[in-house]
């Protein structure tokens, strides 16, 4: 797939690209309602023989327009542009999202970064919305398109009754239950980030445990036990993972929890390396413990419950 990062007065034209069909979106998540954007557009691709293309603005125009600090983000840049590839898109176009882009009128948009790119189709969702003011709507695209390219709405996808959208599955995973926002995304939720060194008890306690630091601003589930894998080294591991303040040994709360996998089957030094975390079932909350016999007794029983879960998932 290749990327192409457009600011504003890109000086593309025409005749820089073959013929495509571009998916619009910012694509938070790429959740099922995205997937149905982004393979329409390939589908289009393969029976016009046009190469496909996705879309996608950086960062989120809220950001910019509303001055609001970024909403904690489900995938982050890297892990979107990781995603899209998976579908074998052709070209993935990454707009810098300014004042002066949300600025442009809907016939500016649509000349410069659709008309003036070689755009013949255009995939977007029902309530996909371009140029200043959103003022450009999929019933306004045939206009803007001076008979230019053809174009194709995708109708509202639900999950009973209800729209699938980033604001859903923010709202599922932070109420913790990582099993509602697997079907949303139609993968489990995940988050990328590195071992960092912890208190190193947990070896001491049977029980050791790989600390991920993951960047601010990224959308984590709520503090308690859950049934994980570990992505390490392009390997993936079934684990247990705790998210939260240990307050069995710790008095003062930190000012972030953190996220602690024992993952199982597994006994190489990993310090400083990347491990992606994926959330499958929510197990218990976290809990004070009187002493650390308690303490080891209940992970027993959590990595107990995390492996009958993933035996029964796979049946
Ligand atoms: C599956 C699992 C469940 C845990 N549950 C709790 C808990 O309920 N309460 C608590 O205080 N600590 C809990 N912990 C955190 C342990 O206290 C922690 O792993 C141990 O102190 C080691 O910390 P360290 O990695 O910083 O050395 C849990 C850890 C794991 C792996
Ligand atoms: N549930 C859905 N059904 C159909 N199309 C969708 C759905 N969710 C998003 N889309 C479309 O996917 C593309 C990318 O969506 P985008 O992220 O820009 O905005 P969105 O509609 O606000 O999505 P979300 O609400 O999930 O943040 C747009 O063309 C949008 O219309």
């Amino acid at each position: 797939m290749k990327i192409i990062k457009l600011s504003q007065a890109h000086n593309f034209n025409k005749q820089d690209f073959d013929e495509m069909v571009v998916a619009l979106g910012y694509f938070d998540g790429v959740h099922k309602g995205h997937q149905k954007v982004i393979l329409k557009a390939k589908e289009i691709a393969e029976t016009k023989g046009y190469k496909s293309a996705v879309m996608t603005f950086t960062p989120h125009p809220l950001t910019v327009l509303r001055n609001q600090v970024e909403e904690d983000c489900i995938t982050s840049l890297e892990e979107k542009i990781q995603l899209i590839e998976r579908f074998e898109i052709d070209l993935l176009f990454i707009v810098e999202f300014t004042k002066e882009f949300a600025s442009l009128l809907p016939q500016q948009f649509i000349d410069e970064y659709i008309i003036n790119l070689n755009v013949k189709h255009v995939v977007a969702g029902y309530d996909f919305t371009y140029g200043s003011l959103g003022k450009g709507t999929m019933e306004t695209l045939p206009f803007h398109s001076r008979n230019q390219f053809l174009y194709t709405t995708v109708e509202k996808q639900t999950d009973h009754a209800r729209k699938i959208s980033s604001s859903l599955i923010r709202k599922v995973v932070r109420s913790g239950d990582v099993t509602y926002a697997q079907t949303l995304l139609g993968r489990p939720y995940s988050v990328n980030g590195l071992v960092i060194h912890g208190d190193k008890r947990g070896r001491t306690i049977g029980f050791p445990t790989a600390n991920i630091e993951v960047g601010e601003g990224y959308l984590l589930p709520p503090t308690g036990v859950y049934a994980v894998t570990a992505t390490v080294r392009g390997k993936e591991y079934k684990g247990v993972c705790n998210i939260g303040f240990k307050p069995t040994f710790n008095k003062e709360k930190a000012a972030r929890p953190s996220i602690e996998v024992h993952i199982f089957d597994f006994h190489s030094e990993i310090y400083d390396e990347n491990v992606a975390v994926s959330w499958y079932k929510r197990i218990r909350s976290e809990q004070k413990f009187n002493n650390v016999e308690e303490l080891i007794e209940q992970i027993t029983k959590d990595k107990t419950a995390a492996l009958q879960f993933f035996m029964q998932k796979t049946v």
